[in-house]
């Protein structure tokens, strides 16, 4: 009797450059290994958890303490928050699928030597309890010297439904302290830190203390600079109107199981939203396509 890893292996495993083991009991990840890049996603939350282009240092931040149990969020990597971005009360903070699991749709090698999976996820009766609405959601994750994330939203009910979202990115650096995101300069956000006060940015973005904006209204891209590191990060986007930028700081951390002490030092989430006012409603028969494009420079 095959079981599911078996199965997957078997209708989609690529020899030398695609297979499957678990990260826990019913935790099924991809491991791809090309000439470009080196990458693992966990079915999961279709969470992508690792990328590390050839020649580079890993691209995307785990916790040291992430927990790999089956209905659980994983620190790290870039978690899909759907359809809804930050906390709903009662509900369960940015949205159900990055803790369910997903099923993969299709697995190649395309003609340059990336490897692109398809994963997917539609509603039935856990998802119509928490948010009644009938859809399908796909990410095709294209892994490569760049790393691209398409996550398309679709409308399958008779009634047009809003959502927000984020492609959850968690980033390696050096050292945060000497990091800075440009690409936001003259922004609107809005503080979390400070119940969503709303702010200006000046220049780039520098951390000293912690940091949640949601940055509206923006469709730039984001350029990393670790100048510890001496790289720099660029996140391109497309069809999202906004950034959220955070790094939990000291206390912060301290109330979060899954991060090690002082990691903190080594991350930041640049995230790929339409969060707050940028909410996207879809109309019934409509799609929506969320693009991150994350590159080494
Ligand atoms: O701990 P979680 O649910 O993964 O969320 C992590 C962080 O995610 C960020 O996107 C939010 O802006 C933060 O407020 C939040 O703390």
């Amino acid at each position: 009797m095959p079981t599911p890893l078996d199965t997957l292996n078997a209708s989609f495993g690529l020899p030398g450059t695609l297979h499957f083991d678990e990260a826990a009991p019913g935790l099924p990840v991809a491991h791809i290994t090309t000439p470009l890049a080196s990458a693992s996603i966990a079915l999961q939350g279709a969470q992508v958890l690792t990328w590390q282009p050839t020649g580079q240092q890993p691209v995307l931040w785990v916790s040291k303490a992430a927990i790999f149990e089956e209905g659980k969020p994983v620190r790290g990597g870039v978690p899909v928050c759907w359809p809804w971005f930050g906390a709903v009360p009662g509900k369960p903070m940015h949205g159900f699928v990055r803790t369910r699991l997903w099923q993969l749709r299709g697995a190649e090698l395309d003609a340059p030597g990336q490897v692109v999976l398809r994963l997917g996820i539609g509603d039935d009766v856990a998802t119509h309890s928490l948010w009644d609405h009938a859809f399908d959601l796909e990410l095709t994750v294209t892994v490569g010297s760049t790393l691209t994330l398409a996550l398309t939203t679709r409308n399958t009910g008779t009634q047009a439904f809003e959502i927000t979202q984020a492609l959850h990115t968690y980033l390696c650096t050096t050292e945060i302290t000497q990091t800075t995101v440009q690409g936001l300069d003259a922004c609107h956000y809005l503080d979390k830190v400070q119940d969503f006060a709303p702010y200006q940015q000046s220049g780039a973005v520098t951390f000293q203390s912690e940091t949640d904006r949601i940055y509206t209204d923006t469709t730039a891209d984001s350029l990393i600079v670790d100048a510890a590191g001496g790289r720099n990060l660029r996140i391109a986007k497309q069809g999202s109107a906004s950034t959220v930028v955070w790094n939990p700081w000291t206390d912060k951390e301290k109330t979060m199981a899954d991060m090690a002490s002082g990691e903190f030092h080594q991350m930041l989430c640049v995230e790929t939203c339409n969060a707050g006012p940028d909410a996207v409603s879809i109309p019934a028969g409509g799609a929506h396509t969320l693009v991150a494009i994350i590159s080494v420079e």
